[in-house]
């Protein structure tokens, strides 16, 4: 079965938010006091996110991102994900992190079925990965990240959120990380979700970050597959690894979004950027999952064709993207 949106996009993906909590409060995500936090009825279960994620997949949803939050830190996600894996028609169960957990977790998310793991880190720096995070401890991160090896995981992805005068002296440093690991560093143009006065003045183009590290190192383009994320992937000639591109203000991706997105609370939502969702939790009462159906699939059919954050950045409602799981 196949979900095509009127737009003719195959949606293929599900991001799959487990919790609106975090263990880190990155100023581009979260307000600095954090948001308020769901409430434990408020939030599915994890019996309700495997119900969506069963009749996601039996609709045509081929890809599982499981996010948040940060998704390690809510009880019993290692079991989840194996419940997860096991789902017939998946073909791809993954996870996005800010990777301070994975030195307890990564081995036992591995052995449950997770098959590959995206790691946000936005500085090398001590100083400034606290500053960004509001108290967050490179080293974990760091250490995280050689868990996930050792764990047998593929080679991490590294998203990095460019921040004019914050980070983006590091642009080279994160570019030379894949000249001798097989990593792909992605750099991400700054999106206003929290309606941030400053994220404009932040927010560098990704032609800009392309160029600046094109000067040092030239980038030989990659193709993409189907399954693919926004990322437009490069490799300094010789590499092991690669580097990625995610622009969704300069040059957005929407043509070829492949994708809809469940928050921590039961929102199903067609956009990132969409008003609001609709709320699943009424849906889920009963045994009957026939109007869970009817649901995913009206949200496909209406999903808008793209986002208009570079004409009207009020063209969205304020979001933290830990609510929603990036
Ligand atoms: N505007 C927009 N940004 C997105 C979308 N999906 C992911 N992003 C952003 O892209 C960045 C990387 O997201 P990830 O969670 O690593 O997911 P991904 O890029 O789909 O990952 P892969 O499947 O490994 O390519 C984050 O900043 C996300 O918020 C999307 O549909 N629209
Ligand atoms: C919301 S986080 C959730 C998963 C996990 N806590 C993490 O940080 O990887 C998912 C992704 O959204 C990205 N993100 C959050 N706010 C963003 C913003 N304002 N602009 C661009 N990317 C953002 C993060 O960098 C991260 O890669
Ligand atoms: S980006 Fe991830 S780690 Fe940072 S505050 Fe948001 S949810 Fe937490
Ligand atoms: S902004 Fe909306 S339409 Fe565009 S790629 Fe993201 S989710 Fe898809």
């Amino acid at each position: 079965m196949e979900l095509i949106d009127s737009y003719g996009r195959r949606i293929n993906y599900l991001r799959l938010s487990v919790t609106d909590r975090c263990n880190l409060r990155c100023s581009y995500c979260m307000p600095a006091e954090g948001i308020p936090k769901l409430q434990h009825g408020e939030m599915l279960s994890y019996e309700d996110l495997y119900r969506v994620a069963c009749e996601s997949v039996a609709l045509g949803i081929e890809k599982i991102r499981v996010t948040g939050g940060e998704p390690l830190v809510r009880k019993g996600l290692v079991q989840f994900i194996g419940r997860l894996a096991d789902i017939p028609g998946l073909k791809e169960l993954v996870l996005t992190t800010n990777g301070l957990l994975l030195g307890e977790l990564a081995i036992p998310l591995r052995q449950a079925g997770a098959q590959r793991l995206n790691i946000s880190l936005d500085s090398l720096k001590p100083e400034t990965f606290a500053r960004i995070t509001r108290g967050g401890d490179l080293r974990k991160v760091v250490d995280g990240i050689a868990a996930a090896e050792e764990a047998g995981f593929p080679p991490v992805k590294i998203n990095m959120v460019v921040m004019k005068g914050i980070n983006d002296d590091e642009l080279l440093d994160f570019a030379a990380l894949t000249i001798h690991k097989p990593y792909t560093v992605r750099f991400i143009e700054y999106m206003p979700t929290l309606r941030d006065k400053g994220w404009n003045s932040q927010c560098m183009a990704g032609s800009e970050i392309l160029e600046r590290i094109g000067r040092h190192y030239p980038l030989l383009p990659l193709v993409g597959n189907e399954m693919a994320g926004p990322s437009r992937n490069f490799k300094i000639r010789g590499s092991a690894g690669a580097i990625g591109i995610i622009t969704p203000i300069s040059g957005h991706f929407c043509d070829s979004c492949n994708r809809i997105r469940v928050t921590a609370s039961g929102l199903l939502r067609g956009c990132l950027f969409a008003d609001n969702g609709v709320d699943l939790k009424p849906l889920l009462h009963g045994a009957d999952n026939g109007p869970l159906r009817e649901t995913l699939r009206r949200i496909v059919t209406g999903k808008p064709g793209r986002h208009h954050l570079a004409e009207d950045e009020t063209a969205h409602g304020s979001v933290a993207m830990s609510q929603i799981g990036g």
